[in-house]
């Protein structure tokens, strides 16, 4: 698998023929899902100027593939092939490229585009199934460390701070309770028009949630050093001007 952002081949063209490498800054947001991990993590990136690593596109894009290919069911219940699974996550080519009108990135995946449906519960849910396989993570772990290399960097994710960038310069664990995370999806979906059931959306954010806490494998949770936030009382202004403290207490230049 390769990811890469469209600027790719001008930022390497300014590292070939060197051997050493400037260690730029990197910023980790974890936690789970719809704690407001990608509404920080795309503020900051946008304030510093940084690259942004939506870490949980990349599993979504694998559960989407994998379900394609029959690898993966609905239902969970059917064993996954953890081979097939890896060579499936080393024949992807993903682009990014960030989206001021959503404030996400979009996504190419073997040239293609891959439509917001990517971001939905369900996917979610493939997400969660692939990423227990510690072949999968291991697979994804270069490529997502190697976009540190090229410029500061904004990750999000679960596992951001623990194993991808254990050296980070400013870690934040994000959370919410289940039910403000329930609650913020589904004004989400409200807002595009969609339909939302809370006790589904609920019931799936909590099986999603014991997947990726219980997983051996890099499982969500802070690192020693994070700082754990909980933003259920909090709107997402607020968790900024928090996090970006955070930051700046970590020697972590704003302009303004
Ligand atoms: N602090 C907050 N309070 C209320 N809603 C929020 C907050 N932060 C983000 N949101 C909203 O909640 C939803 C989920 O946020 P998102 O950033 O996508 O979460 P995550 O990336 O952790 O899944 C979005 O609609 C977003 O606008
Ligand atoms: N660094 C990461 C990011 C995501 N994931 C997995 O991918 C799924 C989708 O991640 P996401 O960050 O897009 O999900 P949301 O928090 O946006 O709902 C998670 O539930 C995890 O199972 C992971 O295992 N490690």
């Amino acid at each position: 698998m390769t990811v890469s952002t469209p600027d790719d081949s001008l930022l390497n063209s300014e590292d070939s023929g060197t051997t050493s490498f400037k260690r730029y800054p990197v910023i980790c947001i974890d936690g789970p899902s719809g704690a407001g991990k990608g509404t920080v993590t795309w503020r900051l990136a946008q304030s510093l100027g940084y690259q942004l690593l939506d870490s949980g596109a990349l599993y979504r894009i694998v559960g989407l593939k994998a379900f394609e290919a029959g690898l993966v069911s609905a239902d969970a219940k059917r064993p996954i092939d953890e081979e097939a699974l890896l060579q499936l996550t080393q024949s992807l080519d993903i682009v990014f490229v960030p989206n001021n009108e959503s404030g996400r990135v979009d996504i190419l995946v073997n040239g293609e585009a891959v439509g917001e449906q990517v971001r939905n519960e369900t996917i979610g849910g493939y997400a969660s199934q692939i990423a227990v396989f510690p072949k999968v993570r291991q697979a994804l772990l270069e490529l997502q460390q190697n976009m540190a290399t090229r410029s500061g960097l904004v990750a999000d994710g679960r596992d951001m701070g623990t194993v991808v960038f254990p050296d980070a310069d400013v870690k934040v664990f994000l959370t919410a309770s289940a039910t403000a995370r329930a609650e913020r999806r589904v004004a989400q979906l409200l807002r595009a028009g969609q339909t939302a059931d809370f006790e589904a959306i609920l019931n799936t954010i909590k099986a999603r949630d014991e997947r990726d806490e219980n997983r051996t494998t890099a499982p969500s949770k802070p690192a020693e050093d994070a700082l754990v936030l909980d933003s259920s009382m909090l709107d997402a202004d607020t968790v900024y001007e928090l996090v970006k403290k955070q930051c700046q207490d970590k020697g972590i230049y704003f302009n303004s």
